[in-house]
C-alpha cells in the first residue's frame, strides 16, 4: 500500500492515458485544485466515489439528471431497450414518439432532427440559419457556452472560462471572423451589430438563461428584445435550451418567459434532459425551417448514432416522469439551498449573490449581481476553491468552478438538503478566509 486513495491513483493512471485525466475539462478540478473525485455509482441525489466515500451531488451530470442518479424507470426503459437492440442505424419508432412529445409540449416546435450532443444541436443551428437566410456572421453573447464547434468557441462560458481562455487554439481566424460576441444583457450592443452588418446576420445565438458564466438571468424584456431586433433585420433567434431545457420548467425557459409574453424564437436547441442521462440532443422549430434538413432539403447534417434506441428510451422515461411533483421538489429544495447559502455566507461576513435562474443557482463572490460576462468574472473567484473542499469534506459535490451552475434534482429529498445545509456554515467560514 503507498498511502494513496484510490481516487489518487485512478487520476495517476488516468492522466497517463487520458489528455488531463479527463474527456472534458471541466471534470479535472483545475480551477479549485486536488484530486478529482472518480465516481462509481450514483442513486438518488447521491453518488460515491472509488473510496467509497458518499456525497450529496450537486452536479446533476452537468444537467441531465433531472430525476437524480439511476432512476429506477428510466433504468429499467433502457435495459429494455437495449435487450432489443443497441442501435440499428434504420428508423425506430421511439425516435417519433420522442420527437412527438417535445412537439406537444412546445407549440412553436413542429419539427425536430435528434444528434448525439448539445455541440452537435447548436453547429448545425447555424448551419441551418446561414442556409435559411443566406447569410454569413453569427451574434453570440460574451460567456455563453454552446458547445465546442469551432464558430462558438469565442468568449465561450464554462471550462473555456474556467480556464481563463479567450478562445481556444486550432480555430481558423476566418472562422473566428464570422462570429460577432457582445455583452450579454446589452440590447444596444445587438442593435449596433445589426447597424454595423446590415442585412448579414444569419442569427443571435442566446443561451435562454446563461448559465455557463454562473448563472446570469437574462433582465426582464432582453429576450423579446432579441426577438424584435433578429425579426426586424431578417435574421434567426437561436435559443439555447441545451441546458435550460426540460429542466427550468417542463416547456423550458421559454415556458417561463415567451410562452407568457407571446412570443417564440425560430429554432431551439436541446440537450442533457431530453436524453434522460445518456448521450442525445437535438435542433427543433417550424416546419418551414426545419424541411431545410437533409434529405427533405440541401443543408446536410448526419449521424450513426443520432436518435439512437438506448437514448430515445432513456429521454422518453426521463420525460414521462418529470411530472408538476417533481418539478415542485427541484424548486423547493433549489431555494432552500439557496436561503441556506446566503444565510452561511451572511453570518461568515462574505460579500456574495446567490444567482437563481428558474430552479437553476450558483454563487457569486461579489456585491452585486452579475448582469454580463466581465461582471461575472470579476468576483473573489479565490474564495471558491476552500468553500469547495470545505463542501467535499463535508459529503456534498458542487461543481468544480464558481463560473457554473448548481443542478439540483428531484431526488434531493429534505435528507439531501439538510446534508447540504449542515455543510454551509463550516464552507462559508473557509470561504472567508
Ligand atoms: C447551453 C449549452 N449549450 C450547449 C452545450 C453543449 O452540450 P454538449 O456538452 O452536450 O456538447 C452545453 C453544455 O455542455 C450548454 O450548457
Ligand atoms: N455547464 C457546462 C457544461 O455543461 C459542460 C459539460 C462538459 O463540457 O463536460
Amino acid at each position: 500500500m503507498t498511502g494513496r486513495t484510490a481516487n489518487q491513483r485512478l487520476f495517476g493512471a488516468a492522466r497517463a492515458v487520458l489528455p488531463g485525466g479527463v474527456d472534458s475539462p471541466v471534470r479535472a478540478w483545475g480551477a479549485v485544485g486536488g484530486v478529482p473525485r472518480f465516481l462509481v455509482s450514483g442513486r438518488g441525489a447521491y453518488v460515491t466515489d472509488a473510496d467509497g466515500a458518499t456525497y450529496v451531488d450537486l452536479v446533476g451530470q452537468w444537467g441531465p439528471a433531472l430525476l437524480g442518479h439511476a432512476h429506477r424507470e428510466v433504468v429499467a426503459a433502457v435495459q429494455s431497450a437495449a435487450a432489443a437492440g443497441l442501435g440499428f442505424g434504420a428508423p425506430h419508432p421511439r425516435e417519433t414518439e420522442l420527437a412527438r412529445s417535445i412537439v406537444e409540449r412546445i407549440p412553436p416546435v413542429e419539427q425536430v432532427r435528434f444528434v448525439s450532443s448539445g455541440t452537435e444541436a447548436t453547429m448545425t443551428a447555424l448551419r441551418l440559419a446561414r442556409a435559411a437566410t443566406g447569410r454569413d456572421l453569427i451574434v453570440k453573447f460574451a460567456g455563453c457556452y454552446h458547445g465546442h464547434s469551432d464558430g462558438l468557441l469565442t468568449a465561450a462560458g464554462s471550462g473555456v472560462a474556467t480556464l481563463g481562455l479567450p478562445d481556444s487554439a486550432g480555430v481558423p481566424a476566418a472562422v473566428s471572423a464570422t462570429t460577432i460576441v457582445v455583452d450579454y444583457n446589452d440590447a444596444q450592443a445587438v442593435r449596433d451589430a445589426f447597424a454595423a452588418h446590415p442585412g448579414r446576420i444569419a442569427a443571435v445565438i442566446t443561451e435562454a438563461a446563461p448559465a455557463n458564466m454562473g448563472v446570469v438571468p437574462p433582465r426582464p424584456g432582453f429576450n423579446a428584445e432579441l426577438r424584435a431586433i433578429t425579426a426586424a433585420d431578417g435574421a434567426l433567434l437561436i435559443f439555447d435550451e441545451v441546458l435550460t431545457g426540460f429542466r427550468v420548467d417542463p416547456r423550458g425557459w421559454w415556458g417561463l418567459e415567451g410562452a407568457a409574453e407571446g412570443w417564440s424564437p425560430d429554432l431551439f436547441t436541446f440537450g442533457k434532459v431530453i436524453g434522460g442521462g445518456l448521450p442525445l440532443a437535438a435542433l427543433a422549430g417550424p416546419g418551414s425551417l426545419m424541411g431545410l434538413l437533409a434529405p427533405a432539403g440541401p443543408v446536410y447534417q448526419a449521424g450513426t448514432l443520432s436518435g439512437n434506441p438506448l437514448a430515445t428510451a432513456a429521454g422518453l422515461a426521463m420525460l414521462g416522469h418529470a411530472d408538476d411533483a417533481a418539478y415542485a421538489r427541484i424548486n423547493k429544495a433549489a431555494s432552500a439551498i439557496a436561503a441556506g447559502l446566503r444565510e452561511a455566507l451572511h453570518a461568515a461576513g462574505v460579500a456574495h449573490r446567490v444567482q437563481r435562474a428558474g430552479n437553476l443557482v450558483s454563487l457569486a463572490f461579489r456585491e452585486h449581481a452579475p448582469k454580463n460576462y466581465s461582471q461575472a468574472r470579476d468576483q473573489e473567484l479565490f474564495r471558491y476553491a476552500p468553500f469547495f473542499h470545505a463542501m467535499a469534506d463535508a459529503g456534498v459535490l458542487l461543481p468544480p468552478s464558481a463560473l457554473e451552475a448548481w443542478f439540483v434534482s428531484a431526488a434531493h429529498d429534505d435528507a439531501a438538503v439538510e446534508r447540504i445545509l449542515a455543510a454551509l456554515p463550516a464552507a462559508a467560514r473557509a470561504a472567508a478566509g
